[in-house]
């Protein structure tokens, strides 16, 4: 098993879902973060500039999912298809894939690949 992050711009959120319930995603978390990647959440990097520019916090969203194996590639693509805004845009976000030890479904004390 596998657990998905991913920091996307809210603004993709709704299309993002729509991708995931196109594959039949069973379940996912939403939560509203800040935080920036390499560009130090700047929108645009002003090449003249020699100084250090200083990390600046932008609002994302962070996505979680558990997923069986085989469904890693396609949850992923999913989330890139919703995400995806015009190439190379700064910000776009970031997806990490974690392995997952177990999952345990409280009500029916189902576990691992059963309990997703
Ligand atoms: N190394 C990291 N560790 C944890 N979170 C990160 C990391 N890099 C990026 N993020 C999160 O992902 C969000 C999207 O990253 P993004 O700004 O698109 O990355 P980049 O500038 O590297 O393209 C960030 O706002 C931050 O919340």
């Amino acid at each position: 098993m596998k657990y998905i992050i991913a920091m996307i711009r809210p603004e993709k959120l709704d299309n993002v879902k729509k991708e995931l319930q196109k594959i039949g995603a069973h379940g996912l978390t939403v939560s509203s973060v800040s935080g920036y990647g390499a560009q130090g959440g700047h929108l645009s990097v002003d090449r003249t500039k020699t100084e250090k520019y200083e990390a600046n916090l932008l609002d994302k969203v962070k996505i979680e999912i558990a997923v069986k194996d085989e469904f890693l590639q396609t949850t992923v693509e999913a989330i890139e298809k919703g995400s995806k805004d015009i190439d190379g845009y700064i910000g776009s976000g970031k997806i990490f894939v974690l392995s997952l030890d177990d999952a345990i479904r409280i009500r029916t004390k189902e576990n691992g690949n059963d309990a997703l």
